[in-house]
């Protein structure tokens, strides 16, 4: 038996089915987010923008330490009552802030930039790697992860800082090398001031300079300490609340995608009830994200008011003992209020980092939801020969938790055949298509398939948003075709009153009827002219007459083509060469008249 996939996401997670990513897994994701960017093709600018950065925190501890000196030599020229400095400080001052607000600039047009550049990389890999080896299709086949779409528009935005004022990752780093560079200046002013620790150790004098620092560094450590902890369920709470917003908002897509069917059952209020239900999810877990964040507004504020007077209770001592001037003492007040400031980044952004951290989760789970590595049990291969179209060896088909669904065995096309496959509903007639085509790999077996060009037709026929052009080239772009052709085809499948809307962009999918997209079908098949075609239950929405119609005038135009269809009306077993009768999980084939 095929091992089953286990779920990733965090819904999985909350209900104890998944173990928590683990910690080393995180850092080196994040280590690859960046290497995805920084070592791609922007390279260059990746890393302009990371020295200009860089140079911005130097820059920026330059122009603090320069603000406190300029408060040193201020109040140390008024306590002296020189008057005559008064001017030319001023105009110190207009040079700071000249400076400041500069850095400031250039700090926000490289963060943004940055920032938005590395989204776009991010997203093309993410849209790629989605979107490559069927991945898209599996996550949800086997519902992997909820709502990947949500991951990777606004997840990607948060990460990267690339959207209107964002706060990216790349701001957290050079912010915490910015607490470095600022701090390890502050201390340099500070010991100027700080008195040193003075006590004996085993009969000899130990000084230790710098107490005031000693009080920064470990009232910030403790500070980290307690808005960390505190923190933890705020954290839990927000990934919580992103996949119950992504899952309200799912919703809301999927009553807009089925309103008619909502409409003529008259479910609305059914609907508005699952709507409100999914809300009140949003709603609830809102309170878990309030009370947790007042937990850390409330740590915050406490730490920063006892960080503004406790400066004062260290120097003024110092101050009446006349060993350091007023000047000195507001200077080092205001150095040990930056250190601090500079030594608690990560508390103060402590929320913002929690909503990364958040982002990030859900993003490692989207990446490992695509690189499950699920062993592919029927093989597909393009090696049909000998006038076979598809042939089969020992083909099985399974549900994806690994019980046995349908049974084929050998099963051969030769080229021009039509098959018809019936069987009762749910037997597993569409995943048997599924698995023909490679989208299915539960189960065990080989499939060759003749190299040509195939084609299917589903149940439900996807119509891109678009002209309606495209909607008959698709998958071809609409560029590949002329219009009058596409028209010609319009005429020749009954769809004659839209050919003047060939270039309306609208929802097509909404707007043409059942039957009216079974004639777009008709077109397509018309205009690919496929080798090999396989239909699922494509003429079902149609009454019997129109369904023999689409049949006469798809064999007319293409006499030649095999045809595998998966049809319930026996009605139309007159169109088909042989017929494959699936149930109670085995499958028997037969020709149908002449062909017997
Ligand atoms: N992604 C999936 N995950 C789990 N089970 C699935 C999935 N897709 C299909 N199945 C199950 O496989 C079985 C066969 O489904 P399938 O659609 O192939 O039936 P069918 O014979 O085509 O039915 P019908 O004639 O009604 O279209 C069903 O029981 C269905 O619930």
């Amino acid at each position: 038996m095929i091992p089953q996939p286990i779920p990733t996401g965090e819904a999985a997670r909350e209900a104890g089915l998944a173990s928590p990513q683990r910690p080393a897994g995180r850092w080196s994701h994040l280590l690859r987010l960046f290497g995805d960017y920084w070592l791609s093709h922007d390279w260059k600018f990746a890393w302009f923008g990371a020295a200009v950065l860089l140079l911005y925190q130097f820059g920026n501890a330059w122009i603090m330490i320069a603000g406190i000196r300029w408060q040193q030599a201020f109040f140390d020229s008024i306590e002296a009552r020189q008057a005559g400095r008064f001017v030319p400080l001023l105009l110190v001052f207009v040079g700071i802030l000249a400076a400041q607000i500069v850095a400031s600039l250039v700090y926000t047009w490289t963060t943004m930039i940055l920032g938005m550049r590395w989204r776009t990389v991010l997203t093309a890999r993410y849209l790629d790697r989605w979107m490559a080896r069927n991945r898209y299709a599996e996550i949800e086949r086997l519902r992997l992860i909820d709502n990947p779409d949500q991951r990777i528009a606004d997840d990607i935005a948060v990460v990267t800082g690339g959207q209107v004022n964002g706060f990216g990752v790349v701001n957290v780093a050079f912010g915490v090398i910015g607490m470095v560079v600022g701090s390890y200046s502050l201390i340099v002013v500070l010991l100027e001031t700080a008195e040193p620790f003075r006590f004996a150790l085993f009969g000899r004098a130990v000084v230790i300079p710098g107490s005031t620092i000693w009080y920064a560094v470990l009232y910030s450590l403790f500070g980290s300490i307690v808005v960390t902890r505190i923190g933890q369920p705020f954290v839990r709470a927000l990934m919580r609340q992103q996949h119950r917003d992504a899952d309200f908002r799912a919703s809301m897509i999927q009553v807009r995608r089925q309103a008619a069917q909502i409409g003529f059952a008259g479910a609305a209020s059914v609907e508005r009830a699952t709507l409100g239900t999914a809300f009140d999810q949003v709603r609830h877990n809102f309170r878990s994200v309030t009370w947790s964040l007042l937990g850390i507004n409330a740590g915050q504020g406490v730490y920063e008011r006892i960080g503004s007077i406790l400066p004062l209770f260290l120097m003024v001592p110092r101050y009446f003992a006349g060993a350091i001037s007023f000047g000195q003492v507001m200077g080092a007040r205001d150095a040990f209020q930056q250190l601090v400031g500079q030594l608690s980044f990560i508390v103060q952004i402590y929320g913002r980092i929690g909503v990364h951290i958040a982002c990030l989760n859900r993003l490692k789970a989207l990446d490992d939801a695509i690189d499950q590595q699920r062993v592919r049990g029927i093989s597909v291969d393009a090696a049909a020969s000998g006038g076979a179209v598809l042939r089969t060896r020992g083909l099985a088909v399974h549900r994806p938790d690994g019980a046995g669904l349908l049974d084929i065995g050998d099963w051969c096309v030769q080229r021009g055949e039509r098959w018809i496959v019936q069987g009762p509903s749910g037997v597993g007639k569409s995943t048997l298509l599924r698995a023909i085509l490679g989208l299915w790999p539960d189960g065990a077996g080989e499939v060759s398939l003749a190299a040509g060009r195939a084609m299917t037709v589903p149940q439900r026929l996807y119509l891109p948003s678009g002209t309606l052009k495209s909607a008959v080239c698709f998958p071809d772009p609409d560029s590949m075709h002329d219009d009058a052709q596409i028209v010609a085809l319009l005429d020749e499948v009954g769809l004659s009153a839209h050919r003047d809307q060939l270039h309306a962009v609208r929802f097509w999918q909404d707007e043409l009827s059942p039957g009216e997209q079974r004639r777009v079908a008709l077109a397509r098949i018309l205009l690919h002219r496929p080798e090999l075609l396989i239909l699922d239950e494509a003429t079902s929405a149609l009454d019997g007459d129109n369904a023999r119609r689409f049949h006469e005038q798809l064999l007319a135009a293409l006499p030649g083509v095999t045809l595998i269809s998966v049809v319930h009306d026996d009605a139309l077993a007159v169109f088909h060469t042989h017929r494959l009768v699936v149930g109670n999980g085995v499958a028997a084939a037969a020709p149908i008249g002449d062909a017997a």
